[in-house]
């Protein structure tokens, strides 16, 4: 029986790319037995760690930072292999001048950010110097060779002529090493786990029929965006169609080359395992 005492408070990135799981989630089926919190990843990846929320899209680096205490929902991901079109780096100079250059980093990010910091350090042999920002591109840009921008205000900002060279980061990190790259993971607390174990299960049952539903018709997600956000029908089409949700071995893959260089330029304290959540009592493990 659920008691208010093991309602699940579940976290939901506050940005259109994770739309497709959430869209058609059956809300209805789940009586008053969970809470939604809508938040930047980065507020969610706090919120997490701190056990302020039991499971929740999160970046995929802050799993790096807390994987003792969680394991990853099999199947849910925002993925790509090749463009993203949403984690975007704007800047005045071809990249490899930014080597010594000034960049600025948003407050919203944590895999994204880190990634650049690999792909200057490992690919282009460089250190910027990082600041942290406000997601501004008007606010950044003064100071700064170049800024990163994700989730929807990337988005917002690629619509403008603003004059700017535009890198997408998930075509740079495929060109660089042909591996998929996962920004968002969804993570359970292992000790939600052993607290709620089937409604862990009928949580994550409901993500991945929603994502399922809306993959096989995008008009429902398409035009709320529109609505919401503006763009085109098209935009929004193609947006959707180039990210992928999955999170299986390809995705698994990419991640382990990405934590495994996190790890190397001490960005992680540790080798990251990829824990995957197999059924209500056991814990996969993969190497
Ligand atoms: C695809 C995206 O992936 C995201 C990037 C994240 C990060 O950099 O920490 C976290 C979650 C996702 O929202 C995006 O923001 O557009």
């Amino acid at each position: 029986m659920t008691t208010t005492e093991n309602k699940l408070r579940i976290g939901r990135i506050d940005f259109t790319n994770v739309w497709p799981v959430f869209h058609h989630f059956p809300m209805h089926a789940m009586g008053n037995s969970i809470e939604f919190v809508k938040q930047v990843p980065t507020g969610l990846n706090r919120a997490l760690a701190a056990g302020e929320i039991d499971m929740s899209a999160i970046s995929s680096f802050a799993y790096g930072e807390s994987f003792q205490d969680y394991v990853l929902l099999p199947d849910l991901s925002v993925s790509a292999l090749g463009p993203v079109n949403s984690l975007l780096l704007f800047h005045k100079k071809p990249i490899e001048e930014l080597r010594n250059g000034r960049i600025a980093l948003p407050t919203t990010s944590a895999t994204t950010n880190n990634l650049l910091k690999i792909i200057m350090e490992k690919k282009y042999g460089g250190k910027p110097a990082y600041t942290y920002a406000r997601p501004d591109l008007d606010e950044m840009m003064p100071e700064h060779d170049g800024a990163l921008l994700i989730g929807d205000h990337a988005i917002k900002a690629s619509w403008l002529d603003n004059g700017y060279i535009v890198t997408d980061l998930g075509q740079e990190w495929k060109d660089w090493t042909g591996r998929w790259m996962s920004f968002a993971v969804w993570a359970v607390r292992k000790s939600t786990i052993e607290r709620s174990p089937e409604l862990v299960k009928k949580v994550w049952d409901g993500f991945v029929e929603s994502k399922r539903k809306s993959l096989q018709d995008l008009t429902g997600v398409v035009s709320e965006a529109v609505r919401t956000i503006g763009g085109t029908e098209t935009y929004w089409h193609h947006y959707f169609s180039h990210l992928c949700y999955e999170f299986g071995p390809d995705q698994w893959s990419g991640l382990e080359l990405y934590y495994q260089y996190a790890w190397e330029l001490g960005f992680l304290p540790e080798q990251v395992p990829i824990q995957i959540w197999s059924d209500i009592t056991r814990v996969r493990v993969t190497e």
